[in-house]
């Protein structure tokens, strides 16, 4: 593979050295642009490495749109530096209102995408829902959240996708990497840097536990912190409490926690009756799903004011006197703390790497599918793996003939009977 550029002033260029995956598809397909004639709508939170698989599908010689998926995200040197690119359109500048950003994925609609990259299924949504045209010419989709899926099941019921969409997030390439090393990771350090204080001893509450949720306490433990995990299904609070974790319903995990952090996909997590309980100086973040995790109108109520110690945390003051402390307004702590800088680049090499199979197999081989919601084909996973461990320089064995066929025939010449 050939070098990566060090132009100080590329704001890219740091993160393509740790995604050689996407690299690869950049030299592979940079000659034949297999993706000419079509405009691939890209919507994702906005940072470097978005950024490289952006350049990536323009590379493999898509025109691309772009959009951010998450408001308060966007890093405003990358969008620029893309936006300066031919054959890429950013929607999307830093500091955006909820309101523009909204106007903006319109806006980005209108341009009549051929297929729609999501996170978090708000384009796909939107198509449907306002610009019917535009979805009736939409050729396919990829979808690489948890929480778009869940969306994009719901419209799949109604029966109203008008075509079909790839569940990137479903791949083990993916959820195994991305939700589980990449939350994890992500979310402990930007929670360390944003309060510059320890997870060691601390007792961390884990709300969720999940691909995300595991990833998140599996990585506090190891940092010394004592694990509490909530969870509403008795099959994954099982799995926490056989994890080693300890597992309590939030009415008690409240009374204990001093750091909370919330990975569920789904709303209210921490409400009114836990910030009752909570202690004074409890430090509570979101790393699931927008802001909506934590009730902040809830907290808003029942705080008699507001501060800001530090930047990133806002310290509502409970008529109690105690403080509770909330880090990046409730937003994703990974991603929209004042310090944060999403998933390690690894990582996300590995699930850009996914949306970017997804859009090479739906447009460039065809396959005939009807409008749905889609697993992605296994060897586009395996030869994504495969791909993986040759940038790693790691090799692994090859069956032999006698064991493909052992695991292929059900007579087995050593059984019993
Ligand atoms: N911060 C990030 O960068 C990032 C990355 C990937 C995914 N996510 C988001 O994180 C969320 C979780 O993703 P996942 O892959 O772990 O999903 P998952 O479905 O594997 O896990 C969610 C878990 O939360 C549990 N849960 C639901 N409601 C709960 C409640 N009220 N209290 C306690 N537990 C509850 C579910 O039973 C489930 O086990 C999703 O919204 C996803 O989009 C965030």
């Amino acid at each position: 593979m050939s070098p990566v550029s060090h132009d100080a002033d590329d704001p890219l260029a740091w993160a393509r050295e740790y995604t050689p995956i996407l690299r690869s598809y950049q030299e592979e397909y940079g000659e034949t642009k297999p993706l000419s004639g079509y405009t691939v709508a890209f919507a994702s939170h906005l940072e470097t490495k978005s950024g490289v698989a952006i350049e990536t599908l323009r590379e493999a010689g898509a025109e691309v749109l772009f959009a951010p998926s998450e408001p308060q995200s966007t890093h405003g040197d990358v969008v620029d530096a893309l936006d300066a690119r031919e054959g890429i359109t950013a929607f999307a500048w830093e500091g955006m209102t909820d309101d523009e950003f909204d106007a903006a994925q319109h806006e980005l609609l209108e341009e009549e995408p051929d297929f729609i990259l999501d996170d978090g299924c708000e384009l796909i949504a939107k198509v449907h829902a306002e610009h019917p045209d535009v979805a009736a010419q939409v050729i396919g989709g990829g979808e690489q959240t948890t929480a778009g899926i869940t969306r994009l099941e719901a419209m799949e019921e109604e029966g109203i996708l008008q075509f079909p969409v790839y569940g990137v997030n479903d791949t083990p390439m993916k959820h195994f990497f991305d939700n589980v090393h990449g939350t994890g990771e992500s979310s402990l350090t930007n929670i360390a840097i944003t309060t510059n204080s320890i997870v060691s001893g601390k007792d961390v509450v884990v709300c969720g536990y999940g691909y995300c949720g595991r990833g998140i306490a599996r990585k506090a433990r190891g940092m010394g912190g004592q694990t509490i995990v909530t969870e509403v299904d008795p099959r994954k609070a099982l799995q926490a409490h056989m994890d080693g974790h300890r597992v309590m319903d939030m009415a008690e995990a409240s009374e204990v926690g001093d750091l909370f952090i919330s990975a569920t996909g789904n709303r209210e997590v921490m409400r009114e009756e836990h910030f009752e309980k909570m202690q004074d100086g409890a430090i509570l973040a979101n790393s699931g799903h927008f802001d909506v995790e934590i009730d902040l109108e809830a907290l808003e109520a029942a705080a008699e004011s507001t501060s800001t110690p530090k930047e990133g945390v806002t310290q509502y003051h409970m008529p109690d006197g105690r403080r509770l402390n909330l880090l990046a307004e409730g937003r994703l702590v990974n991603l929209t703390g004042p310090f944060s800088q999403g998933h390690p680049a690894e990582v996300m090499d590995t699930t850009f790497a996914m949306m970017f199979v997804a859009a090479y197999d739906m447009l460039v081989d065809g396959p005939d599918l009807e409008p749905g919601l889609y697993n992605i084909p296994d060897r586009l996973d395996r030869a994504v793996a495969e791909r993986k461990l040759e940038t790693l320089g790691v090799s692994i064995d090859d069956m032999t003939e006698s064991q493909q066929a052992y695991t292929e025939e059900w007579e087995h010449p050593d059984s019993s009977f």
